[in-house]
């Protein structure tokens, strides 16, 4: 069978192979096309125990539908028996007889994931699945830069590896032709496969989809993929004309050009996009991004800011700022030694971007986002974590991404509410000053509507959050009942119909003074304690419990 783009593209083929194009103009947040039965879709290694393996829903301690196990192979969990039984008809029928083997000969029960995918793909070619057979040995096979995965010795030396034990535990390894047909695989796998990164749990997995490998990379990328259980969708990042072709970024495109480069070395291509083209950094990218105006419903309002960061570019060149990316990769990234000497160590590389104010270039705000979390499992310093929050959430993300409905904003937004839940409870009872020194956050709390401020946090992630993931989306669901909770509590009439009106029309006279005076000022005194937290805690004034 051919290639079957979804209605409204075309695949097309150009310098950079096949791509898909729009035949049609989608708005900001529209949906290109859902693509509901992937070839794979399997959550990773381990997670084969805790990961429904069909639906893939991450089970946890504290849930109440416990995840079963398949009583054949005990290595695959299910929610219950319709994902078993689903999953079993697609593959695991086949798979558990690999599985039990696994056990019996080398008492293991898990896979790796590029591994346990190959293993899929050859069971699937073995039983004659001609959509699988379409995909990788078809005449529309997928991309598998077999030879540019040679040039890097170690790598192919790992691949000989996987692509061997892919076919001796799916009983494929009959000759050297079969052993490179399962190379093959290894290698498709690799360039299509997507890491199903799940917005809720952070936790991943592989997914690949035929037409959805036809999208090729951009760093300033024109769409972005979301995943929802076994279901990804395609949605337009910004306008999109007809004619256009599609992008999605497969890396993190907020990183530094050093890092995006190594990150796309697994796809063997040097991208040509305008941000390494121009060597752009997040500022200069979100300066000339289409999206800014979406902004003004959102904790960043201040368009001209967007446009004009204040930033000071004299401090730190962009060879500087790349050379402190590595410096702190290098340096800091696979110790395990204690949290805080780390996050101190990484001050110190990081401190040229602080004094030019370049908040939002990394490794910036994943250092603040580190201490945060830190702070987050302190119960004596949890209410560090706040400031930080409202920080990250108006002085980085809105530079990194200036799309605010993606999903990574949404989820910085829904940080603050989970926050101030916190601290609004420690507040009405009385404790915040008996656990949190910090006479600023403690006064700024005290004045604050910390009721309000989440009602009108919620209405913008509920917002956002619906343009940018699935309506059932977890994160979603959650805030929505949390509104609802919220907008029932008695003697807040005033107060809600006022924050209502704002998030019907942002620019309503009263609603907007409201949102500005009750939220906006409150949020952004919270964050502003944040450089000298970052730098009392980093910089070594004031000590903080180790773990
Ligand atoms: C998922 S596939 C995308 C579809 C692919 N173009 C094809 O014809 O099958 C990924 C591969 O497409 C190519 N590719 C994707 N984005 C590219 C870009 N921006 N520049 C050059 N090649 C690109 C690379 O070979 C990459 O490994």
């Amino acid at each position: 069978m051919p290639l079957s783009p979804p209605p409204g593209t075309r695949i097309s083929s150009g310098t950079n192979g096949r791509c898909l194009v729009a035949t049609q103009t989608y708005n900001p947040g529209s949906v290109i096309a859902t693509f509901p039965s992937p070839i794979l879709a399997l959550p990773d290694g381990p997670g084969a125990k805790t990961t429904c393996n069909w639906c893939l829903r991450v089970g946890s301690p504290n849930d109440s539908t416990k995840l079963k196990a398949c009583t054949g192979c005990k290595a695959t969990v299910y929610c219950d028996a319709n994902c078993q039984r689903a999953h079993w008809k697609a593959i695991h029928k086949a798979e558990c007889k690999v599985f039990n083997n696994l056990q019996k000969e080398l008492g293991k029960d898990w896979l790796p994931t590029p591994v346990r995918a190959t293993a899929q793909i050859l069971l699937l070619l073995k039983a004659g699945n001609g959509a699988v057979a379409d995909a990788f040995e078809g005449n529309d096979k997928l991309e598998g830069n077999v030879e540019g995965f040679k040039t890097d010795a170690k790598v192919w030396q790992d691949f000989e590896l996987m692509a061997t034990a892919a076919a001796v535990y799916t009983g494929s390894l009959q000759n050297e032709q079969a052993l490179n047909a399962a190379k093959d695989v290894l290698c498709q796998v690799q360039t299509n496969a997507f890491n199903r990164l799940d917005a809720d749990t952070g936790s991943s997995g592989i997914f690949l989809d035929r037409n959805l490998a036809m999208v090729n990379h951009s760093c300033v990328p024109n769409a972005f993929v979301g995943f929802n259980k076994r279901t990804a969708t395609l949605r337009a990042g910004r306008q999109i004309e007809e004619g256009d072709e599609i992008t999605i970024s497969y890396i993190d495109n907020s990183l530094p050009g050093v890092a995006r480069h190594e990150a796309l070395r697994l796809y063997h291509f040097q991208c040509a996009c305008p941000r390494c083209a121009d060597k752009l950094d997040v500022y200069e990218v979100c300066q000339a991004s289409p999206v800014i105006p979406l902004n003004s419903f959102s904790l960043q309002p201040d368009l001209e800011k967007l446009r004009n960061p204040p930033i000071d570019r004299s401090k730190v060149s962009k060879e500087e700022a790349e050379a402190i990316y590595v410096e702190w990769y290098e340096k800091t990234n696979s110790r395990t030694d204690d949290a805080i000497d780390i996050a101190r160590d990484r001050w110190k590389i990081v401190k040229p971007l602080v004094e030019a104010k370049m908040w939002a270039v990394e490794p910036l705000p994943t250092t603040i986002l580190h201490l945060c979390n830190f702070f987050q499992t302190s119960y004596k310093w949890v209410v560090y974590a706040l400031p930080l929050t409202c920080f990250l959430a108006t002085e980085c993300d809105p530079f990194k991404l200036p799309t605010p409905f993606e999903a990574w904003r949404v989820k910085g937004l829904l940080s603050v509410v989970k926050l101030l839940a916190y601290t609004g409870e420690l507040t009405s009872s009385g404790e915040l000053a008996k656990r949190c020194p910090h006479e600023g956050i403690v006064g700024a709390l005290a004045l604050a509507d910390q009721v309000t401020m989440c009602q009108a946090l919620l209405h913008l992630g509920i917002h956002h959050g619906s343009i940018g993931a699935d309506e059932n989306w977890q994160v979603l669901v959650d805030a929505r009942a949390m509104l609802k909770d919220l907008e029932s509590l008695p003697g807040r009439k005033k107060e809600s119909e006022l924050i209502q009106a704002w998030a019907k029309d942002p620019e309503h006279p009263e609603g907007r003074t409201f949102f500005e005076e009750e939220v906006l000022k409150s949020v952004r005194e919270l964050a502003s304690f944040t450089p000298e937290i970052l730098d009392a805690v980093l910089g070594g004034s004031l000590e903080v419990a180790r773990h």
